[in-house]
């Protein structure tokens, strides 16, 4: 163990352990983790230290192999694909592997949008992995607009069939996971049309492969999309139907029936299965973020570098721009921590309510889960990075861990909803609810009240220690901007704009409006969670700072939203930014206690800046010797470099 990591957890004020239960949610549910985590990381086939040394085809090769691993783990296991057991294992491989659209999406939709009937034909199906499926919605000319998606479904009443087809080169299906090599079927997003008429988009399950050879069926056209950023394990694909027929019974009928047409009684259900990602996205952001957050915390109290002092070169950790970039990392991670427990019980209560039939809920829903989708991901994105830089030139490395899951997480902006189309969604129920308050449901609740200008009676550094007055300012401050844009999208019509237009006119406004909400619910439920948790003093004490952290670097970091709400003024601003850098140097103490209770396993970060014993420079070593440029000592291409010395200039 290297000296300073030692110290520093000898400094530590809390107890780790206790952390670490209270983030897994009980001493019963970390043990439970970390058994499922040493089945995974104790098999070979889960390697990654060669990852960056392979071609994308041994990449791809090896996460079949993986997939056939985690399979007949949960096969021996007894682990259902929808467990929390599964999603534990899933994440635990921290990468995405071929066959991760059929549990996450492939199932999930026909689980959600199937009769009891077809329920019945093709879950067994699928749970076994007798057929693996996608979910085929994005097209190469549409990904977000889902009511342009051009694919066809038509019903050909003589043969009860549906004719399944491309008609351009923009309606091919694209992006979809594992469609390019891994599945041999899909749920394809169609435009319905029966006796002439298109009732918008269905769902329809589709035959691509073959099951004896897996070769491509008649009137498909299937392949993979090529390099990406990241995902590289998984065969994003494209798919060209040519009026390919699909039985009557292959479109999921729940909500919605075919012929004599029967539409669902919300046609928004058919996205239902994208909600459910966009809810687990928010406590993957809690977790990519933590990582990141461990590796350069973990680094920063290794890492001597300079003086503050002339003679005395200080872990970078003592320097108080470190701090500030990275304490509100850890402190942000864990914000979204109880972001995604809360919107995970809510999608829960409406997934409960929407099998008893009452769809009602599903609008609220979206709204809230399209926000935080795009708030936590977009933040945890840009803290990821904030995370790379603070580690210097080896946090540019693949050995620092970094690469390895940043990649994937790059395109959480962009999958399952493009954040800027996320965060316009969720304003759209924001505004409806600021229009009809009455309505407005419990995140929302502020809005009910009248819009009475407060003055933030703040005096003194103590003042913003208080959960309430910080609460209250990010409701000032959102209650500011949405009534700001409110009034003007009511001019904008009254001057004659029609709706939409005004919409779009107003809708950078709109979108600072929702951002601001966005913020003010993660700040109140974290507060309001560690209020309701029991915890020992000296842990209450170490969370209270995090979360004080959280809230005034969130003051500080849109200053202007608060100033121009007219609820702070400018020495206010100046006593945050005072409470700030004392929440710094009253969290360095226990810095690396709080990310040891994230309890990555070394083998999950694959960091040779983050491990555990903080043997960083060893490692680094014991890393580029990997280098395949390393294995002999003069290069084959050395006969090129002899011509470049010998050549005259
Ligand atoms: C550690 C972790 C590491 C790595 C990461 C792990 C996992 C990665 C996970 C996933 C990545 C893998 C695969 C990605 C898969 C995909 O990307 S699948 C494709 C995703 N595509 C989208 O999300 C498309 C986005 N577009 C849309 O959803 C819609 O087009 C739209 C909502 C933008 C607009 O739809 P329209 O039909 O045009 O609606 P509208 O006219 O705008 O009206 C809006 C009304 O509809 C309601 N509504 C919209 N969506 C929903 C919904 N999902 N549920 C309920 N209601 C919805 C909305 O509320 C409006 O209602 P009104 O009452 O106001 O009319
Ligand atoms: C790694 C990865 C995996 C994926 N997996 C799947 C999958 O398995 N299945 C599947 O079906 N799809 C999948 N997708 C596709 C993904 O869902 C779409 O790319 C995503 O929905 C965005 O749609 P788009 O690409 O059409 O972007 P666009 O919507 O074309 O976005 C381009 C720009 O237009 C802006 N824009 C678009 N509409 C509006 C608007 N109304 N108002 C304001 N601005 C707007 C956006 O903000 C953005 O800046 C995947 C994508 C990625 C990157």
């Amino acid at each position: 163990m290297d000296a300073p990591l030692l110290k520093e957890r000898e400094r530590a004020t809390f107890n780790v352990t206790e952390l670490i239960h209270l983030l897994n949610g009980s001493e019963e549910e970390t043990k439970r983790r970390k058994e499922l985590e040493s089945w995974l990381y104790n098999n070979p086939v889960f390697r990654q230290d060669d990852r960056y040394q392979i071609s994308r085809e041994e990449v791809y090769e090896r996460g079949l192999q993986k997939t056939r691993e985690l399979v007949n783990l949960c096969r021996r296991k007894n682990i259902k694909f929808d467990s929390l057991d599964f999603a534990r294992l899933n994440i635990s491989t921290l990468e995405e592997l071929p066959f991760f659209l059929h549990v996450i999406m492939f199932i999930p939709t026909i689980r959600g949008q199937g009769t009891e009937e077809q329920k019945r034909k093709w879950l067994p199906l699928a749970e076994d992995l007798k057929i693996l499926g996608t979910y085929a919605q994005t097209e190469l000319g549409h990904g977000t607009f889902l009511r342009g998606l051009e694919t066809k479904a038509t019903y050909d009443v003589s043969s009860r069939e549906f004719i399944v087809n491309s008609p351009t080169i923009t309606s091919m299906k694209w992006w979809p996971g594992g469609l390019g090599k891994t599945c041999n079927y899909a749920v394809i997003a169609a435009q319905l049309y029966t006796k002439g008429k298109c009732y918008g988009i269905h769902m329809f399950i589709v035959q691509l492969r073959s099951l004896e050879d897996h070769k491509p069926l008649p009137g498909v056209t299937i392949g993979d999309i090529g390099n990406k950023y990241g995902f590289h394990t998984v065969d994003n694909g494209f798919l060209r139907l040519d009026n390919v027929r699909i039985p009557y019974e292959n479109m999921l009928m729940r909500y919605a029936k075919a012929c004599d047409y029967i539409p669902p009684v919300n046609p928004k259900i058919n996205y239902g299965t994208m909600t459910s990602i966009r809810v687990d996205l928010v406590k993957d952001a809690s977790v990519i973020l933590a990582a990141a957050s461990t590796i350069a915390i973990r680094y920063s109290a290794v890492r001597h570098q300079t003086e503050i002092r002339p003679g005395e070169e200080p872990p970078v950790l003592d320097y108080i721009t470190q701090q500030f970039k990275l304490f509100p990392q850890i402190a942000t991670a864990i914000a979204f921590h109880f972001a995604g427990d809360y919107m995970h019980r809510i999608y829960d209560k409406v997934q409960s309510e929407i099998f008893d039939g009452h769809l009602s809920a599903i609008t609220e829903l979206h709204g809230i889960s399209a926000g935080l989708k795009a708030f936590t991901t977009d933040t945890s994105i840009a803290g990821v990075e904030i995370c790379r830089r603070a580690c210097g030139g080896h946090g540019y490395s693949n050995a620092s861990g970094f690469q390895r899951f940043y990649e994937n997480w790059l395109g959480s902006a962009t999958y399952e909803g493009e954040n800027t189309v996320m965060y316009l969604q969720a304003a759209r129920y924001l505004f409806k609810c600021y229009d009809n308050p009455k309505e407005a449901p419990e995140t929302m609740s502020y809005l009910r009240y009248p819009q009475n200008k407060m003055e933030w009676n703040v005096k003194s550094a103590d003042d913003v220690s208080n959960y309430a007055t910080l609460i209250t300012a990010f409701e000032q401050r959102a209650l500011s901007k949405i009534s700001s844009t409110a009034k003007k999208l009511k001019n904008l019509t009254h001057y004659g704009m029609n709706r939409n237009d005004a919409w779009n006119a107003a809708s950078v406004d709109i979108l600072h409006s929702i951002k601001a909400h966005c913020h003010y619910f993660i700040v109140k439920n974290y507060m309001q969670s560690l209020n309701h948790l029991k915890m020992s003093s000296p842990l209450r004490q170490v969370m209270t700072a995090v979360a004080l952290l959280y809230a005034n670097y969130g003051i500080d970091e849109h200053a202007g939203d608060f100033l121009e709400s007219g609820f702070m003024n400018g020495k206010q601003i100046n006593l945050v930014r005072a409470k700030i850098l004392q929440l710094l140097k009253e969290i360095r103490v226990n810095a690396v206690a709080i990310v040891d209770s994230f309890d990555f396993d070394d083998r999950f970060l694959r960091s040779a800046l983050g491990a555990y014993d903080g043997n960083v420079y060893n490692r680094l070593f014991k890393w580029a010797k990997l280098s395949p440029l390393n294995k002999t000592e003069v290069h084959s291409s050395y006969k090129y470099l002899r011509r470049i010395l010998q050549s005259k200039l």
